[in-house]
């Protein structure tokens, strides 16, 4: 399976926080959801992946190719979409199309017209009055004028209604149809990654802590509840994280069969959500 982008050993130091030893690939072919809390560094890590950001340490290949030496190459095949409005406020989206299009080999006018009709975008409008739905679906519309292979985007669906994120996430499933386009994108939305995501990237603390397929997440943890009295030393240590309440415990376990041998049925072992595993997960993988 080819990576299209691959980190390697890559570390980015800024003055309070840093990006540590980031080895990450993103297989070709298929969505990857990008998640972890607040300032856990996945946009400082998206933007590295589009050579924004230099990494201070580590290697960096989008198609293999680096970014030194084949930086248009690299951008020819990437569609980038970020929460924000990337254009001039000013302008409006024939403007932007006609900035736009010449920079790039493949771009194509009939898939731009058939997305601002389909997003039902009015094209001599200032992009200024869009509402932050149709400026997302804009960013959208000219990143996927170009054919772009990748298509990168930090979070998407923040601050969009239910309905356009529902819409957005069908959109990118049929873009997945052809096989060969890969889509990488950060979101605090976990649920959005139950619907279409194929991997899942933990970030914590500037740390990748895993980058599996969302079946392997599904097998790897669980969830286990039961009473505070079943707690001890030994018992404890089946856990990665424990969660004391007066009512009993609840904790996250990569290893259930441990938790069966230990405890049998004195405990509930449930599927962990995403938002389970990065609630227990925030002081990093450590047994308890
Ligand atoms: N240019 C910069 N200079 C100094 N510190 C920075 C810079 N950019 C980001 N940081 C810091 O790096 C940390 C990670 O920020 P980053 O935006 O990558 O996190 P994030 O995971 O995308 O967070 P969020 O989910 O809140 O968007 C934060 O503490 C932020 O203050």
């Amino acid at each position: 399976m080819e990576n299209v982008v691959e980190f390697t050993n890559v570390t980015k130091r800024f003055k309070d926080f840093t990006v540590k030893n980031i080895d990450l690939q993103v297989k070709q072919g298929f969505v990857t959801g990008f998640i972890g809390a607040n300032g856990a560094g996945k946009s400082t890590s998206i933007k590295m992946m589009m050579n924004l950001l230099r990494p201070d340490v580590g290697e960096i290949k989008l198609f293999g190719l680096d970014y030194k030496k084949h930086e248009k190459a690299i951008k020819e095949r990437i569609g980038f979409v970020y929460d924000g409005n990337v254009f001039f406020e000013g302008l409006n989206m024939k403007d932007i199309k006609r900035i736009v299009a010449p920079a790039y080999k493949h771009w194509d006018d009939k898939v731009f017209y058939q997305y601002i009709e389909k997003f039902e975008l009015p094209l001599n409008k200032a992009i200024k009055t869009f509402s932050k739905g149709m400026q997302m679906k804009a960013s959208l519309a000219i990143a996927l004028s170009h054919h772009a292979e990748l298509i990168i985007m930090d979070e998407p669906t923040a601050g969009l209604d239910p309905i356009f994120r529902r819409e957005l996430l069908d959109l990118l499933q049929e873009l997945m149809v052809d096989g060969n386009r890969t889509i990488f994108f950060s979101t605090h939305i976990t649920t959005d990654l139950d619907r279409i995501a194929d991997y899942i990237a933990f970030m914590q603390s500037g740390e990748l802590v895993f980058n599996q397929s969302i079946h392997d997440v599904a097998e790897n943890y669980a969830i286990v509840k039961g009473r505070l009295d079943l707690l001890d030393r030994d018992t404890e240590k089946a856990f990665i994280h424990v969660h004391r309440a007066t009512t009993g415990f609840e904790a996250l376990t990569d290893n259930t069969k441990a938790v069966s041998n230990i405890f049998g049925d004195s405990v509930a072992i449930d599927h962990a959500s995403l938002e389970d595993i990065m609630y227990h997960l925030k002081g990093g993988i450590h047994h308890v």
